[in-house]
């Protein structure tokens, strides 16, 4: 099979190249409600080794896009591959061995241990009457280490405040050992040091190959931690490419509807976003 990286552009439409790349390749993605269209024909990349921030304001249609990955909802149309391997074709076991999913606000009323939660991620890679290994236990403690909730992990789940309940959620999707990641704001609810250590794990994840694709409402957090970005807005794709290619004014302003001016990190060189007059 021909393989390629991703074009990094940020012209609007598209980044899909038609040949299949490593990592996370979305084609035409169209998921309705009624008459109304969320999310509308999406074509994009998130490479394989990268982190993707996939921005857009509020109701653009990155929950609804991740839903659709992930196969929590059905698109009524599109394609979406992992490594070349299509997604929504995959059986359920099979496709929690290849992706983990972190929702937004995702459910905590289960009366479950911090630990028996992070657990929960291991199931896809135990026989069905088979329990919790020590192997497992071991990855969901490492799990629980690397979100920075170690300490956690005998609380009950329904004790915890918001930002340590999010991060049990990353831990639960990094037991879950996937080589796709999705994550649906995984830094809601955190403080600026917790959000920048879950953003340092994804970084790691990456490094290590994983494919990692983010929703973030923070763009100063997308430009100093994303590789590639990904622009929606009314449910399109509107620009795609590099942090310094989409995090610009001429691509920012018309979308957000608010000024933006660039100015570059003192020691990253990484673009620094700032808004309004
Ligand atoms: N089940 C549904 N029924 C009706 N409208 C829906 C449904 N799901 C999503 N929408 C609408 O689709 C649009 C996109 O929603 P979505 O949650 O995907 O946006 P978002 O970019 O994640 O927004 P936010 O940044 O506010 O979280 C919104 O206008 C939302 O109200």
């Amino acid at each position: 099979m021909s393989r390629t990286r991703p074009a990094d552009r940020a012209d609007g439409s598209s980044d899909a190249s038609g040949l299949s790349v490593d990592g996370l390749e979305v084609a035409r993605v169209t998921w309705s409600i009624g008459a109304k269209l969320i999310v509308d024909g999406i074509d994009c990349t998130a490479p394989a080794g990268a982190v993707t921030g996939l921005i857009g304001p509020n109701g653009s249609g990155k929950s609804t896009l991740l839903r659709v990955l992930a196969a929590v909802q059905t698109p009524d149309e599109g394609r979406v591959l992992h490594d070349g391997e299509d997604l929504l074709a995959l059986g359920r076991r099979r496709r929690a061995r290849r992706l983990a999913f972190v929702e937004q606000d995702a459910a905590t009323d289960l009366p479950l241990s911090v630990l028996d939660a992070v657990l929960l991620g291991r199931i896809p890679h135990r026989s069905l009457l088979a329990g919790d290994s020590p192997a497992d236990v071991a990855v969901a403690r490492e799990a629980l280490a690397r979100a920075g909730v170690a300490e956690l992990a005998d609380r009950s789940l329904g004790t915890l405040s918001g930002g340590e309940r999010q991060r049990v959620h990353v831990a639960r999707a990094l037991a879950q050992e996937t080589p796709l990641l999705l994550l649906d704001e995984p830094t809601n609810h955190l403080d600026i040091a917790a959000q920048l250590a879950v953003m340092t794990v994804l970084r790691k994840l990456a490094a290590d190959g994983v494919t990692v694709l983010t929703a973030l409402h923070d763009l100063n957090l997308a430009a100093g931690a994303c590789d590639h970005v990904v622009l929606l807005f009314q449910g399109r794709v509107v620009a795609a490419g590099s942090a310094a290619r989409v995090l610009i004014p001429e691509v920012l302003e018309p979308v957000y509807g608010v000024r933006c001016d660039v100015l570059t990190h003192p020691r990253t060189g990484r673009p620094v976003l700032i808004f309004g007059e």
